[in-house]
């Protein structure tokens, strides 16, 4: 079945899920688009604020719904909370047209989301490191961790006691080393576990994004989970984000699982910046000698083959582990250094495929 066909099922099959207030789900404005892709179908329900909860036995029964049409896909359905977006015509925002239901972050100019297909590829550390080096260009930059299953900001700037939270209710974003900085990770105590239904990570990523006294800001950096779930639909479904970076470890199973990660990104409208090699090639701290030890060029070929941009490529190397895992960043640490001059390389990529914040 072609994949408007399918989602043209789905729709009708969503006929049968009732919603709060009577009515179903296929008939509701408050569906997005039913995205499908070769291996996950994804949509949004948006719902008004407080009503999470009411709709939470819609969702159980629209993901079973879609699921008996989709084959073995994976079937990905995000509450959102907020305005149900406009039934007809399109909101503009600084002068360009978005999709319904996406509105702009006060004070952001740029959003720029960090992604992976896979945990462990060293995402999160390229996301602080490139933060870093598109401040060192002259911008003023925030970094949210959206990483909400697995939040390692804290860890990687070296965040310190929790945030503050105004009289108003929105919170004070950390500062280090420049950034203004957010995570849910230092509201957690240490080691806790993070456990989050999809509906109360949406929401937590919808206030850490939209209640945080971020400032003038040209650029957010967003640090995504890995692979592709309910957080990113939420994400790209509210807000504009102007571009993805996707981090890869030259390893083949990582690039797989990488192309899986941006195969659904054009169907959201969100421009994919480009490929970062991490962990590229070793070089020894005794010699300097540069050993590809996962063999070279893979995710350059990888990017040429899939038709984007290679932005550049991170050595692995001691100190960028050891420094990111004791909150003192590369970047910030020896701006000087090797490992800077590639973050510093890649910032300088990304602001020549985005250039001037526009908004
Ligand atoms: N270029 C590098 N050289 C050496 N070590 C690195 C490099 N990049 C990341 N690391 C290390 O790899 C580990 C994983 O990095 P990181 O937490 O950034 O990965 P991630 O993809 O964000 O993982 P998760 O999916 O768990 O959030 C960390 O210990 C980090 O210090």
């Amino acid at each position: 079945m072609a994949d408007t066909e399918l989602a043209a099922a789905i729709k009708s099959a969503l006929a049968a899920v009732e919603i709060p207030g009577g009515g179903d789900l296929a008939g509701y404005g408050g569906l997005s688009d039913i995205i499908v892709t070769s291996g996950a179908v994804a949509f949004a329900i948006a719902v008004a604020p407080g009503m999470e909860a009411a709709f939470g036995p819609a969702r159980e029964q629209a993901i079973a719904a879609a699921q008996t049409v989709a084959g073995t896909r994976k079937i990905m359905v995000s509450l959102t909370s907020g305005k149900p977006p406009p039934k007809a015509g399109p909101t503009f925002s600084h002068g360009k047209p978005v999709p319904a239901g996406k509105t702009p972050v006060p004070g952001i100019k740029r959003i720029i989301a960090v992604g992976s297909g896979k945990g462990g590829v060293g995402k999160s550390t390229t996301a602080v490191n490139i933060a870093l080096a598109l401040q060192a260009e002259g911008l003023r930059v925030g970094i949210l961790d959206a990483d909400l299953y697995g939040p390692s900001i804290p860890k990687l700037l070296g965040l310190e006691g929790q945030p503050a939270i105004r009289d108003d209710g929105i919170f004070s974003p950390h500062e280090a080393f420049g950034l203004e900085a957010m995570s849910i990770g230092s509201m957690l105590t240490k080691d806790q576990a993070v456990v989050w239904r999809g509906p109360m990570a949406t929401s937590a990523l919808r206030q850490l994004l939209r209640e945080t006294a971020w400032g003038q800001l040209d650029i957010l950096v967003i640090d995504l989970p890995p692979g592709t779930g309910d957080i990113h639909i939420s994400l790209f479904q509210q807000a504009e984000v102007d571009g993805v970076v996707i981090v890869s470890t030259p390893q083949d199973l990582a690039l797989i699982d990488a192309k899986k990660a941006i195969d659904m990104l054009p169907r959201f409208g969100v421009p994919i910046l480009g490929l970062v090699e991490n962990m590229s090639y070793f070089i020894a701290p005794d010699t300097g000698k540069r050993y590809d030890i996962f063999g070279s060029g893979g995710a350059e070929r990888a990017a040429a083959e899939m038709g984007m941009a290679f932005l550049g490529a991170i050595p692995l190397v001691m100190s960028i582990r050891e420094g990111s895992d004791s909150g003192h960043p590369p970047m910030a640490v020896d701006p000087a250094g090797a490992e800077a001059d590639a973050y510093r390389a890649i910032a300088r990529a990304i602001l020549s495929r985005q250039p001037a914040p526009a908004r």
